[in-house]
């Protein structure tokens, strides 16, 4: 078996608050592996030990007790976080550089050899989709833009693994969609992604597998189907069914000793349906677009 991107066994993280250093637990004797090539999720509401999970992970917060192991290396050893991407919940970016400027001081800071530079910052900037904007200044970017050139910083030295935390949150759909894609893209190129999320619905068809946490202790943990599908239950969607037929299929599934448990209209994601109305419109737009463009000429 491939050794896992990241074991974490029996993690613990207490902080001290207050004048009086009344102790928090954060993260509460957590164990989970993350494997490699897998993307996996950190979901829970706010304040239930995500961030304070990844921070520990990076050796940017010290655990109280337990370990956190990355690609089978203690990840207290630098050497161990050298092929770590990092996306941090809200980044500060400094507004006056321009997007290829702040994605080639990343590549600098994180050593990318001067000759290749010039190399891997145009391809992370071409692989978020910023290449138009790129000599914009950060200043004047969209939160939707700010994450996808964050998100370029974080993968400018072709690291394995990539840890993201709430990487959807503030953008709109369309702008998670693009994420979500650009994340499946580092999959299919054999990278790891762990990413933080309590936005449910935009990350739910990206995950291979998923752990929930609640209060810094993990709740449940495994694949997304086997999490949430109605085990004992099957549904058939069927369309252009008269009463009549629908009255025998009815009694079709007593007679073979079936319950009929409920009938409901099979329903888009809100999500789901905001993308495909959203793409049309643009997809209408832009055919117009061309038509004027044809028309002048
Ligand atoms: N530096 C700190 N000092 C004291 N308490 C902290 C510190 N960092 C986090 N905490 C507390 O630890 C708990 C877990 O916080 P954490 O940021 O890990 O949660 P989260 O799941 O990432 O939340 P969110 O979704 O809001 O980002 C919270 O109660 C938080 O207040």
């Amino acid at each position: 078996m491939n050794t896992p991107a990241i074991r974490i066994q029996n993690l613990t993280k207490d902080f001290s608050v207050g004048i009086r250093g009344v102790k928090l637990r954060a993260v509460d004797d957590l164990c989970l592996e993350v494997g490699d090539n897998e993307i996996f999720g950190l979901l829970g509401p706010n304040g239930s030990g995500k961030s304070t999970t990844i921070k520990i992970i990076l050796g940017l917060l010290e655990a109280s007790a337990g370990s956190c192991e990355i690609y089978g290396k203690p990840s207290k050893q630098v050497d161990a976080r050298r092929s770590v991407g990092f996306l941090p919940e809200a980044p500060y970016f400094y507004r006056y550089l321009t997007g290829r400027e702040l994605v080639c001081y990343y590549a600098r800071i994180c050593m990318v050899p001067r000759a290749k530079i010039d190399d891997a910052v145009d391809s992370v900037i071409e692989l978020v989709g910023m290449s138009e904007a790129a000599n914009r200044r950060v200043g004047t970017y969209s939160k939707g833009m700010l994450q996808r050139i964050g998100l370029a910083q974080s993968l400018v030295h072709d690291p394995q693994l990539v840890m993201l935390d709430e990487p959807t949150a503030g953008v709109d759909p369309l702008g998670s969609a693009a994420i979500a894609e650009i994340v499946r893209e580092l999959k299919r190129r054999g990278k790891t992604v762990l990413l933080s999320s309590h936005l449910l619905a935009q990350i739910e068809g990206l995950c291979d597998r998923v752990a929930i946490l609640h209060r810094g202790k993990l709740v449940r943990e495994g694949r997304v189907d086997d999490l949430v599908e109605e085990k004992n239950a099957e549904s058939l969607v069927v369309e252009g069914l008269s009463a009549e037929g629908r009255a025998a299929v009815e009694a079709t599934i007593q007679a073979q000793g079936g319950r009929l448990a409920r009938i409901e209209k099979p329903r888009l994601s809100l999500d789901a349906y905001f993308l495909k109305e959203v793409h049309q419109r643009e997809s209408e737009h832009v055919a117009k677009q061309e038509e004027t463009g044809s028309q002048k000429s």
